[in-house]
């Protein structure tokens, strides 16, 4: 049984690290560190090390310039102490079989860093984009996603409806050229979806879907399933006293067990 080794960056802005810490420590990860970028490039953590990683959420560099936009060109070329690329890390992470789970500023930088969709298998080349919402403002309550069970998404196996918080701005996904929606359909790189609460349906329309993504598109995987980006906060759900209506007996199914989904997936390795 494989041990999971976690990984959770922060730093410049990130702001949701020790919550993605401790939903991974409760998913069972069985080694879970909290690092700064800078301590990537300092040589001081190395990401052949782990093989979960986690891109929480938060406001990287404030949002300038777009969310995750500067992060994303920090990632691609700032080099290390010693000259290592971390494009190249990243690479040898996944060759290696590695997990990543963005979540929100996190998915914003899977998505600017082109990891997220790699339609056709294109890794690192940007695809679509996240922008703001349709509502022109910050969104920040709690959403019904229905889980898409085509996707090769390891995190969502088993998994059918989540109700998790979204807290953002720019979350509306943008996508790169007319053929780019048809695509992630017919390549099932959707992996959840905002719902109406009431009818279970996808939708486009506000509330029930926070920024007028089309498609409803909530999250996406690449054609590995082992990246996931998602503009909802799973790791904000992880005891039922989370849950808005608790103390009216309402409950549903953990955010945290998507997190146990890619758990269990690299334990089985
Ligand atoms: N919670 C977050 O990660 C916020 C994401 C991003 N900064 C936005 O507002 O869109």
């Amino acid at each position: 049984m494989a041990q999971v080794k976690t990984l959770v960056i922060t730093g410049y802005g990130t702001n949701c690290e020790r919550e993605c810490a401790f939903a991974a420590d409760q998913a069972g990860s069985d080694q879970t560190t909290i690092a700064y970028f800078s301590d990537l490039t300092a040589d001081k953590i190395s990401l052949t090390d782990y093989n979960f990683l986690i891109l929480p959420g938060g406001f990287l560099d404030g949002d300038d310039l777009g969310s995750a936009q500067a992060a994303a060109l920090r990632w691609r070329h700032m080099l290390t102490k010693s000259g290592k690329s971390l494009m190249e890390e990243l690479k040898r992470f996944l060759d290696a079989g590695g997990l990543i789970l963005g979540i929100c500023n996190g998915f914003q930088l899977l998505v600017k860093l082109g990891l997220l969709p790699a339609l056709d298998g294109a890794y690192f080349t940007r695809q679509v984009s996240l922008s703001h919402n349709d509502s022109a403002k910050y969104e920040d309550r709690w959403v019904t996603l229905k889980i898409n069970a085509e996707s090769p998404c390891v995190f969502t196996k088993g998994l059918d409806y989540l109700y998790v918080p979204v807290r953002h701005g720019e979350g509306k996904l943008v996508p790169g050229d007319d053929t780019t929606l048809a695509r992630l359909q017919e390549q099932n790189l959707i992996a959840l979806q905002y719902v109406d609460p009431q009818t279970r349906e996808v939708t486009q329309e506000y509330p029930a879907n926070p920024n007028g993504s089309p498609l409803g598109i909530a999250g996406l995987t690449d054609p590995s399933g082992r990246i996931l980006g998602l503009m909802p906060h799973p790791e904000a759900y992880n005891h039922p006293t989370n849950h808005p209506r608790w103390t009216r007996g309402e409950t549903s199914t953990l955010g945290t067990e998507l997190l146990k989904g890619g758990i269990e997936y690299l334990k089985a390795r």
